[in-house]
């Protein structure tokens, strides 16, 4: 009896499947390695905020591959540049471009030098810029001039700088808002958009009625679906410009009935015990009011804390009245009733997330308000040591101005009140203008839905990773099938 032995056999298989083991963890591997770099390799772009009180460097990060799908793009860093908006530069155009150097120094360790040539930056100036242009064109030509300068001066792909519109302003917040709660690629409704700037304010939404009015209507096919926006800008309607508009007409009021040296303004909209010297130009130098021939007069602004003087005081600066179409909002402007959920944002945010007012009803929204309007100044500085004077003292006129703006101008009820979401970010990219307006001038939303490929890449990696273990498997269950049958057939010749 002769058993037959061939003493290659083991060693060879045990080779084999060691080979094949060995394989599928370095294609794993690749493949993971590979997936990494994909997921670093970023693209950059940058877009200066230059608003009317200050401007705003953002820069924004995607990944190279996948620059269509919503939601990619994040924010990536922000620069705020110090002191003023580039409109207060007027008398010194040279200096608004000087003033971004920090944040373009900034922004050149941010990106991966390789990735400067290829990053776009863009700089888009609102409100104040509008009112500078207004007053004088030449000086605000000088600005953006100087600012072009400075941005071409960095290595970066320079793309413009202008005056952007309040129509552009307003429907790119919305394209933003949606774009970041992932709605535009859904069939579910988009998010309403409130901006409150320094100079001007937005309110772009879908609405439900027929817009009446060609101006405030603007079309988009996104992601295969079109959506037609209700839009308006109210220049002069931000905060600081609200402001001067609100005192301009008290001062001219107290000037009216009682001519008494020195001015005494008593604005119920300010703190009891708040006073403060300013002068008329302070107030009326502004193309928003038509100015007042009380050159460099001084007045005392005195505070008297009264919530509901003040709200009517705020309802003189807007016109309710005259209306040439089915609705208003204000100052003869159609707007068609509101609808949906909006997420009100800049100054909105600011001022009601500092008194605590993003989560309450209206009723209880106004009461708190009242409250807070009437304590005492010396206890509101008290309270908030490191809170800028300017801004302390000015709460309570900002709510009650959102409050008037959004009830009497845009005409939110205390039912549609809940609808509205105060907000600053969405996820960790901030709400406004800049990324919808980024979003638009690379391409980076199509207007058709793009192909979805068949399967995302980690689940292309986990087929793989799968698949070849399945082939594993076979191979093993094919060689010891085929060796069991030697070994029978040696037996049986056996
Ligand atoms: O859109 P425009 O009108 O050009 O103005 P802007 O872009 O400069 O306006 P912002 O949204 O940056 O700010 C709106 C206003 O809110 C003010 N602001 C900024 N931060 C604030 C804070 O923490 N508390 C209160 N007010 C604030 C700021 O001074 C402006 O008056
Ligand atoms: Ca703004």
């Amino acid at each position: 009896m002769v058993k037959v032995k061939n003493p290659w056999h083991r060693p060879v298989v045990i080779f084999l499947a060691a080979v094949i083991i060995v394989g599928i963890i370095i294609m794993v591997a690749i493949s993971v390695i590979q997936n990494k770099p994909l997921h670093q390799k970023c693209k950059y772009g940058i877009v200066l905020d230059a608003g009317s009180s200050h401007t705003s460097v953002f820069i924004y990060e995607w990944p190279a591959e996948k620059e269509n799908n919503t939601g990619m793009v994040r924010q990536k860093h922000t620069c705020n540049v110090q002191g003023k908006g580039i409109s207060s530069y007027s008398a010194n155009p040279q200096g608004a471009g000087a003033s971004l150097q920090l944040c373009m120094e900034e922004a050149k360790q941010k990106i991966p030098a390789h990735r400067h040539p290829e990053t776009p930056v863009y700089l888009g100036a609102t409100a104040g810029m509008r009112l500078l242009r207004m007053e004088n064109e030449e000086a605000s030509d000088k600005v953006l001039d100087s600012v072009a300068h400075s941005l071409k001066s960095y290595p970066f792909s320079y793309q413009g700088a202008r005056i952007i519109s309040g129509q552009e302003e307003g429907a790119f917040g919305w394209i933003t808002v949606n774009y970041l709660s992932k709605n535009l690629r859904k069939p579910t409704g988009t998010l309403g958009a409130l901006d409150l700037g320094g100079a001007s304010t937005q309110i772009t939404f879908v609405p439900q009625q027929n817009i009446e009015s060609y101006d405030n209507s603007i079309d988009f096919r996104l992601y295969g679906n079109d959506y037609h926006l209700y839009t308006h800008s109210f220049l002069c309607y931000g905060k600081d410009q609200a402001l001067k508009l609100s005192m301009g007409k008290k001062l001219e009021s107290t000037l009216k009935a009682d001519k008494t040296d020195p001015i005494e303004l008593r604005d119920p909209c300010f703190h009891p015990g708040y006073n403060f010297t300013r002068t008329v130009p302070n107030v009326f130098n502004t193309p928003c009011m038509r100015e007042m021939k009380l050159a460099n007069e001084t007045f005392f602004h005195v505070g008297l804390g009264n919530w509901s003087q003040c709200q009517q005081s705020i309802r003189k600066v807007f016109n309710t009245i005259d209306c040439p179409y089915s609705r208003c909002s204000f100052n003869g402007v159609f707007q068609p009733s509101v609808y949906g959920d909006f997420g009100a944002f800049s100054a909105f945010f600011f001022v009601m997330d500092f008194l605590n007012l993003t989560s309450d009803t209206l009723a209880t929204t106004k009461q708190k308000l009242a409250a807070y309007c009437s304590t005492p100044w010396k206890k509101i500085v008290e309270n908030h040591p490191n809170i800028k004077e300017k801004y302390l003292s000015e709460y309570c006129f900002s709510a009650t101005y959102i409050l008037t703006l959004l009830e009497d101008g845009y005409k939110f009820t205390s039912n549609s009140w809940k609808d509205i979401r105060f907000i600053m970010k969405i996820g960790d990219s901030d709400a406004g203008w800049t990324l919808g307006y980024m979003l638009n001038l690379t391409n980076m939303i199509p207007a058709e839905a793009p192909d979805t490929p068949l399967m995302p890449y980690e689940g292309y990696v986990t087929f793989m990773f799968l698949f070849s273990l399945l082939i594993l498997v076979l191979l093993l269950l094919v060689y010891f099938y085929f060796r069991r049958s030697t070994r029978t057939a040696q037996k049986d010749i056996i």
